[in-house]
């Protein structure tokens, strides 16, 4: 039985209604499983009074509250049968013949190392995980299996690549027998289905956005399952992105091997990477669902043999780095990218490279010799300085980590790092930029000796924290409490007054045993307003992916929906109560409830996502229903003189509105926990890569000879001390968070959020371009421990209250 039925106005049959349910509730369920939502068009009109037509509007529509039928996605297909079958003992057999005429078929005459044992995995349908370093050959462990696969059965393999901007050059780079094609949330809805009808195809490649994306919500940019060939494996590239763990990692990532295992069946996955600290290959490993005893399938050491590698521990950098580039190893060689740390930093470097190496090496104007790269940077600066360098008219490019991703030059020969970088997968993935040709190459670091490096790092590493205040916050505006449990007990009072309680039905009987009476409810958090250090992103995909699934995302949505009538509030009169306008009947409805009157006013604003969600409508039919306003004739004849406009890009996403403060405090503790191991992580790999780099630096760049250094240093700062103790200064300290809070006092704090401001840390709340031009704080604790700072702070906040 329909528990919601129940509430349902009656509506004679035959009148005129205004069709308030027109495609199924957020749970998506079909017109035929939900009844029609239907409100007499009388309500709508003059003639009730406000209170009355208001509470009839809502009564007509609060029943969604109570319960939508879960939505049930489709079974995922069956997974693939392996090419192969396993050996005895479950291991992979010899390599059959075919496999070596498919290698010939591909170009190639024989395997290079890890290549034969990846590609006879995936073909006995076995996942897998390569660490390979850069030019290994890691394509063809996807390229020969998807050629295979496809022979038998034309099947199709699926390839996630990050970068939106190569995947053409990756498709055209592909042997001729391999026919493949990209599909990215870049491409217009007609261009993908062009893609799509292009017949047989072997490969498809995919951004991680254009899979996920669409995750459960209808609107991905990939066909569903029924539309497709069947998938084979599927290939993940730049796979250390999966881990939380890695220097790189990508919230949609996470959510890749779900998306991929419940929507597409797919059980057989590839990892390739060329960058990955043991942890993090475990951690992959364990995304793509490898048995913990079979390891790391394959694995090759982390630094390409070809790479010359060497550091320094040089007073006067500005200077080594100089001399370095005008010394006998760098001196002569023509592509060079040196890495820096902060923006600023790119374009000072630069500078000084072009004013002392005018004139002193072989003649060539001026624009050869250095110029910067940051992100910063216009889009057609960037595209200029990379172009000048991809074709050889620049010689250094001196940049943060924002260069080099996806750069695909192969003959790049020297790599300085004039900042350290924060761990030793970065350092290994940015060296991993010069020599792919395979031939030598060269890379120096030069190593702060005191340590001011370690504390820029440091810095950015709080920068990318948030406290369980902030956390808190978010919870909240995630589980915003919803009416379902009060209307779930007014409903079961009902069915007890009519003596129907021995006949309970399913969702009652839920509900004693434990089970949610809330079926979640759609929510937008615009991205602008979340002040976040950490990825809001990445928070809301552990609550995704937690074993309760307290959420589910959907694609970012605009959320905000301003409505403007030009005629005036007497316009706005007409929309609201003459025309069959569901959204806006609502919305008003709602607000006159509320107390608030709009009767004056010639403009609405709202939040569309929970209006829909009130509605129980899906957002874009809510959408499109404001958006016919500005050109319905019954306004005026064309353009109707009421504008609307959607605004503020948000995530969204689908949450239960019934969670006890029991399980809210669980949420956020959970979080907190996973926000402070990463914290931890960070700075334990930024220590330990330090100190890896400490015990092999020489004195000065002209030390280096042949490559890093075997002595021990030790007459450096260590890595993990502060020069300064914080107990010297503690009542200095105190009295500047006094004197800092007794200037703001209309502004809100926490300790964090000082410590912050102290260490120099810009956030949206807190941004530097206004609390940065305040030298007093700013900065001034910079060589303190940012947690001794932050609890000061606290205790300081909690005493002057
Ligand atoms: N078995 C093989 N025999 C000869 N050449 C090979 C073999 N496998 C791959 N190659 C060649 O090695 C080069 C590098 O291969 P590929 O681009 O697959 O490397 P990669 O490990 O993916 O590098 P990156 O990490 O930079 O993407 C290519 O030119 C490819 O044609």
């Amino acid at each position: 039985m329909c528990l919601l039925r129940e509430r349902r106005p009656k509506i004679q049959a035959g009148s005129p209604c205004l069709l308030l349910h027109s495609s199924g509730c957020p749970g998506r369920v079909g017109k035929s499983a939900c009844s029609s939502r239907l409100l007499p068009s009388s309500l709508a009109e003059n003639g009730t009074s406000d209170q009355e037509r208001s509470e009839k509007i809502l009564e007509a529509t609060t029943y969604l509250d109570v319960r939508r039928p879960a939505y049930e996605p489709p079974a995922p297909p069956a997974p693939m049968e392996p090419l192969y079958d396993l050996g005895p003992e479950g291991k992979v057999r010899e390599t059959p013949e075919e496999v070596f005429e498919a290698l010939k078929a591909l170009g190639y005459s024989s395997f290079r190392p890890g290549q034969e044992v990846t590609v006879m995995r995936i073909l006995s349908g076995l996942s897998t995980l390569v660490v390979l370093s850069t030019g290994m050959g890691k394509s063809l462990c996807y390229q020969l299996p998807a050629y295979l696969y496809h022979k038998r059965s034309q099947c199709l393999t699926l390839v996630i690549s990050p970068l939106v901007s190569l995947m053409d050059d990756q498709v055209s780079g592909l042997p001729p027998c391999l026919k493949a094609v990209c599909i990215h949330s870049n491409m217009t809805k007609a261009q993908r289905e062009a893609v799509m009808e292009k017949g047989e195809v072997q490969v498809l490649l995919l951004s991680p956005e254009a899979l996920v994306g669409g995750s459960g919500s209808g609107s991905s940019c990939l066909p569903s399952a029924d539309q497709l060939p069947a998938v084979a494996f599927a290939c993940i590239d730049e796979a250390h992105c999966v881990s939380e763990w890695s220097h790189n990692f990508r919230p949609c990532y996470l959510q890749l091997c779900k998306v991929l295992r419940d929507r597409l069946g797919v059980r057989c996955f590839l990892g390739l990477t060329a960058t990955a600290t043991l942890a993090t290959a475990r951690d992959v490993a364990q995304h793509l669902g490898i048995p913990a005893e079979e390891g790391i399938a394959v694995r090759s050491a982390a630094v390409p043999p070809n790479l010359h590698l060497s550091v320094s521990m040089d007073r006067d950098r500005d200077q080594a780095l100089i001399a370095l580039l005008q010394g006998e190893r760098f001196g002569c060689l023509d592509s060079i990218i040196i890495y820096c740390t902060r923006r600023e930093e790119t374009a000072r470097i630069a500078a000084l490279i072009r004013t002392c190496l005018q004139g002193t090496l072989v003649r060539r104007p001026l624009k050869w010799i250095a110029d910067a790269y940051h992100a910063g940077l216009s889009a057609a600066e960037r595209r200029r300085v990379q172009k000048s360098f991809m074709s050889g008219q620049l010689r250094v490019v001196v940049a943060t980590v924002a260069f080099g991703m996806g750069l695909d030059k192969s003959d790049v020969r020297g790599v300085v790092h004039y900042n350290m970088p924060k761990n030793f997968e970065s350092y290994v993935q940015e060296i991993g930029r010069a020599g792919r040709d395979g031939e030598p190459a060269y890379c120096h670091l030069f190593l702060e000796p005191e340590g001011g490096d370690l504390h820029e790092l440091r810095r950015h590493i709080y920068g990318d924290t948030v406290d369980f205040f902030t956390i808190k916050k978010l919870v909240q505006k995630v589980f915003t409490p919803c009416k379902c449990l009060e209307l779930h007990q007014k409903h079961q009072d009902v069915i007890r007054v009519r003596k129907f309680l021995e006949e309970e039905d399913s969702s009652s009987m839920a509900r004693q045993s434990g089970q949610r009476v809330c079926y979640k409810h759609e929510r937008a958090i615009p991205i602008q307003q979340t002040g976040w250090g950490i990825s809001i992103e990445t928070l809301l995909c552990y609550l995704e992916l937690h074993p309760q699934h307290w959420l589910e995302l959907l694609p970012h949505t605009y959320s905000s929906c301003r409505l403007l009538c030009y005629r005036g509030p007497q316009q706005l009169r007409t929309v609201a109560q003459r025309l069959d306008s569901p959204p806006i009947a609502v919305f008003l409805a709602r607000e006159r409830l509320a107390g608030k009157n709009h009767s004056n006013a010639s403009s609405l604003e709202f939040d569309v996502v929970s209006l829909s969600d009130s509605m129980g409508w899906e957002v874009p039919l809510v959408k499109r229903a404001l958006r016919q306003l500005q050109w319905d004739p019954r306004l005026r004849e064309g353009k109707s003189g009421v504008m609307v406009e959607f605004g503020e890009l948000s995530f969204h996403l689908r949450a239960y509105g019934d969670l006890t403060d029991q399980e809210l405090d669980s949420v956020c503790d959970f979080l907190h926990q996973r926000v402070v191991a990463r914290e931890k992580m960070a700075l334990g790999q930024l220590c330990a890569c330090f100190q890896a780099f400490q015990s092999v630096a020489f004195q000065t760049w002209d030390e280096t000879g042949d490559g890093f250094g075997v002595r021990m240093r030790r007459d450096v700062t260590p890595a993990v001390s502060f020069p300064l103790q914080l107990r010297d200064w503690e009542s200095q300290i105190r009295a500047d968070i006094r004197r800092f809070l007794s200037i703001r006092q209309d502004e809100k704090f926490s300790g964090r959020a000082i410590a912050r401001i102290f260490h120099g840390i810009g956030s949206p709340c807190f941004p530097a371009q206004v609390y940065g031009h305040d030298r007093r704080f700013w900065r001034k604790y910079l060589t303190f421990d940012f947690h001794q700072l932050a609890r000061l702070a606290t205790e300081e906040i909690l005493a002057s209250r």
